[in-house]
């Protein structure tokens, strides 16, 4: 299967949903991956990459190495094998490798290319679409990136074979994520099918990456529709940064993040307790965290300040409405929020 994502400015690509066939590439290739890709799937990769010269980066594995060092790092091994503007990079990993990938590709010599072959259910079904690319600082996640593009997405379920239950776990709740902002019949179909079937996760990943590629075309920017995709980011955002990264995963504080939400959504009266419940079962079917216990609620309350969401010292939040559908809105009292973060 095929999705397109039509943008302005030449910046259109392709996903493609199958097994990977051979690619070529007429230019310098550095395949940027970690050891734990690599020692699964490097020497398939590399039967199926025919490039003028290729080369393998191997950054350490890990969202606590999602920082600057690990970009310049990155950035010497393309000036070391003497990149040009024409250079290619492939991501070929995790939303990890993905989001650090793509920001070394935005700045090295003002930008370059790069190609997405995303190797986790995560970034599967999210991270390796839209062209958000970044890393965490001390004051947050993901608050230094960029916007850039892809030139074109190999998503190949094959790779999921090897990944651990728990990262399996984390990539649903962003597929749960699309199908309660964006699509009632998909959250439905999601309740009634196991994930865990081959033939399910690949309709489940072709349905992802649709519903994403929807939005990132009408809204590459996050100028309006495309913020519903951080459901759950605002809340999640807090608590990955306040455990050191080093907790839970980032679909885990996602999962907790929209049951944050939905709490927030049910006392404002968007959503019913039943609803929430539906959303919470299914989290819960795949072993995702749905609760959390805030040290300090004041303090997680000023973190969303700093959310890139947040504007004029308003914080935005995105709601569900019922199920498959969801509100952006700076309109919340603080009292509802804080209300609901001490109640849970
Ligand atoms: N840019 C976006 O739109 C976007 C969207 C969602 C998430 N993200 C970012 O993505 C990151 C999370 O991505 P993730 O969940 O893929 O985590 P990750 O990249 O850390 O990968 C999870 C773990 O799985 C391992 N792994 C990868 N592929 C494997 C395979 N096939 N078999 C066995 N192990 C494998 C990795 O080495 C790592 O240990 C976060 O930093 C998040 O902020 C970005
Ligand atoms: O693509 C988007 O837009 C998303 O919001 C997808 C999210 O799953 C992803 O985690 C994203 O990185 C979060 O948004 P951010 O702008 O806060 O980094
Ligand atoms: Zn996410």
């Amino acid at each position: 299967m095929t999705v397109k994502i039509t943008l302005p400015h030449d910046n259109s690509y392709e996903i493609f949903i199958d097994e990977l066939n051979e690619l070529y590439f007429d230019r310098k290739v550095v395949i940027i991956t970690n050891p734990t890709v690599s020692g699964f799937h490097l020497d398939y990769l590399k039967t199926k990459i025919k490039a003028r010269e290729l080369s393998v980066c191997t950054i350490p594995d890990g969202e606590e190495y999602k920082h600057m060092q690990t970009i310049e790092d990155m950035l010497a091994h393309c000036f070391t094998h003497r990149l040009d503007r024409k250079s290619l990079l492939i991501a070929f990993g995790g939303g990890v490798i993905g989001d650090m990938t793509g920001f070394a590709a935005s700045i090295y010599q003002r930008g370059i290319d790069f190609v997405q072959i995303p190797t986790t259910l995560l970034s599967q079904v999210d991270a390796s679409v839209g062209g958000k690319t970044g890393i965490n600082n001390k004051f947050g996640k993901n608050l230094v990136g960029a916007f850039h593009q892809p030139i074109a997405v190999y998503i190949d379920p094959n790779f999921l074979k090897t990944l651990p239950k728990r990262e399996f776990g984390a990539g649903v709740a962003e597929i749960v994520k699309m199908a309660v902002t964006f699509n009632k019949d998909f959250f439905e179909w999601l309740e009634q099918n196991d994930l865990n079937d081959d033939k399910n996760i690949r309709i489940a990943i072709a349905k992802s990456v649709q519903t994403k590629a929807d939005v990132v075309s009408q809204d590459e920017k996050e100028l309006g529709i495309r913020a519903a995709l951080n459901y759950g980011h605002t809340f999640g955002h807090v608590i990955e940064n306040e455990t050191n990264y080093d907790t839970y995963l980032h679909g885990e504080a996602v999962g907790i993040g929209m049951c944050m939400a939905n709490a927030l959504a049910v006392k404002i009266g968007l959503m019913s307790k039943d609803e929430e419940l539906r959303v919470k079962n299914l989290l819960e079917k795949y072993e995702i965290p749905t609760t959390y216990k805030i040290k300090d609620v004041e303090d997680f309350y000023e973190h969303f300040f700093l959310d890139k969401k947040s504007l004029d010292n308003k914080i935005k939040f995105i709601l569900p409405v019922g199920l498959g559908d969801c509100k952006i809105t700076n309109e919340v009292t603080k009292n509802d929020v804080i209300e609901i973060l001490k109640g849970f």
